[in-house]
């Protein structure tokens, strides 16, 4: 297990040849065999450079009014009602990532794919026993029926002159053709990369908010003033706003690092290696723990105290790696942080929210660490309060 940041350094960039990203076989068999995460060299690269061109901000932007949108479908369906917080925030960044997988207006029955993803997702953390009846079995058998969906879009996308949006437009026109299989993987792999941990990151910052007041009040204050601009133009948010939220960015930041919802990640040893006076033998496990280094009182002092206002310096560097680090780091990172913004902006304008329930406190792992029982809160409009 590797704590201090120079270490983390060395396994995820400097010497990343020697230590290769490593999954259970059945994780690998539930997202795909050549999805990006389980790949290094040529084909990880050029997969990489694909991905990560559908999170140009010049791509972004276009995303903004869409999630936008979202974000206004979903909001008032929780008002005057109690929420399992997780559970929403799941169904929006699924609603996101099926965006950024196919794009906006996408023909494909999106509906059911999601459906479908929903079974793969229960058997993801399962046993992985393949007999009748297992979450297992089900998860595999729903993958197979997204996998053929998947296949007959391609399929069609590929003889039209339209090859359509999102990562899977992107795929398709790649220059050096990927085949079927590979683009498929690809595409359940983002789907899967993207949904959950946004989700718990932005439970964990309506916790902070909540438990935060003067916070909630600050955010609230920096928003209803990009929200005063924005009404005043007769318009709607836009890219440049998101642009405008220093502090808003801070609390994201701050919940990234406290909440550090990936603690770690694996690889493992290709060769036999010789670290710092150790010898790694070729495959061991190499975990670099983020959460260890971002709780780090030299690093971030007062660790376990939730304080934005650290984020006004830089950390130093190899301290903070939400995302990770190197060739294998997060394409995703910018879209995460945007759908956040523009969440946390919408909701702080216009709704309150109460925790329900006892036991305010505590983490439950979903494997991913979140806030106890998905933080049940009953949301109010603010109108409605004062
Ligand atoms: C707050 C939300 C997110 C967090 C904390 C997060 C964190 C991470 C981390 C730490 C890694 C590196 C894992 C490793 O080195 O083994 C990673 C990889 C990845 N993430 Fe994210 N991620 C988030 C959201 C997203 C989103 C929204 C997308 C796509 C829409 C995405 C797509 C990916 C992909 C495709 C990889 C694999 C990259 C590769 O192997 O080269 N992530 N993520």
């Amino acid at each position: 297990m590797i704590s201090s940041p120079d270490a983390a350094r060395i396994v995820l960039v400097s010497r990343a040849h020697l230590f290769k990203t490593t999954y259970p076989p059945s994780k690998q068999k539930i997202i795909g065999p050549e999805a990006i995460f389980f790949h290094q060299g040529e084909y990880h690269s050029r997969l990489k450079k694909l991905v990560q061109s559908i999170f140009l901000p010049s791509s972004m932007k276009l995303l903004v009014t869409d999630i936008d949108q979202l974000v206004a479908k979903f909001l008032p369906s929780w008002e005057n009602t109690t929420i399992n917080t997780l559970n929403e925030m799941k169904r929006f960044t699924l609603d996101v990532a099926m965006l950024s997988a196919f794009g906006e207006g996408s023909d494909l029955d999106t509906e059911s794919i999601k459906h479908l993803y929903h079974c793969l997702d229960k058997g993801y953390n399962s046993m992985p026993i393949n007999f009748p009846g297992t979450p297992f079995r089900k998860a595999m058998k729903a993958r197979k029926v997204i996998d053929e969906t998947l296949r007959r879009a391609i399929q069609k996308r590929r003889k039209s002159t339209q090859q359509g949006g999102g990562l899977l437009g992107v795929l398709l026109s790649s220059k050096d053709q990927l085949t079927d299989s590979q683009i498929a993987d690809n595409i359940i792999g983002l789907i899967f990369a993207a949904r959950d941990t946004t989700a718990s990151v932005m439970t964990w910052i309506l916790k902070y908010l909540h438990d935060h007041e003067e916070l909630l009040h600050a955010v609230t204050t920096e928003q209803e003033s990009i929200r005063g601009r924005i009404s005043e133009e007769k318009r709607k948010l836009k890219w440049e706003d998101t642009r405008r939220m220093p502090l808003t960015s801070r609390v994201i930041q701050e919940t990234l690092r406290t909440a550090s919802v990936l603690s770690f990640t694996f690889r493992e040893a290709v060769e036999d290696i010789e670290f710092e006076g150790y010898l790694i033998p070729k495959g061991w496990k190499v975990l670099p723990l983020f959460r260890t280094i971002h709780h780090s009182p030299d690093f971030f002092p007062q660790p376990d105290k939730f304080n934005p206002s650290r984020f006004e310096v830089p950390p130093s560097p190899n301290t903070y790696m939400p995302f990770g680090n190197g060739s294998h780091s997060c394409p995703g990172s910018e879209l995460a942080k945007l759908e956040i913004l523009i969440l946390v902006h919408n909701l702080t304008t216009t709704y309150r929210w109460e925790i329900v329930g006892e036991e305010l406190d505590g983490i439950q792992y979903s494997p991913f660490p979140v806030p106890k029982q998905g933080l049940p809160i009953r949301v109010t409009s603010i109108k409605k309060t004062v």
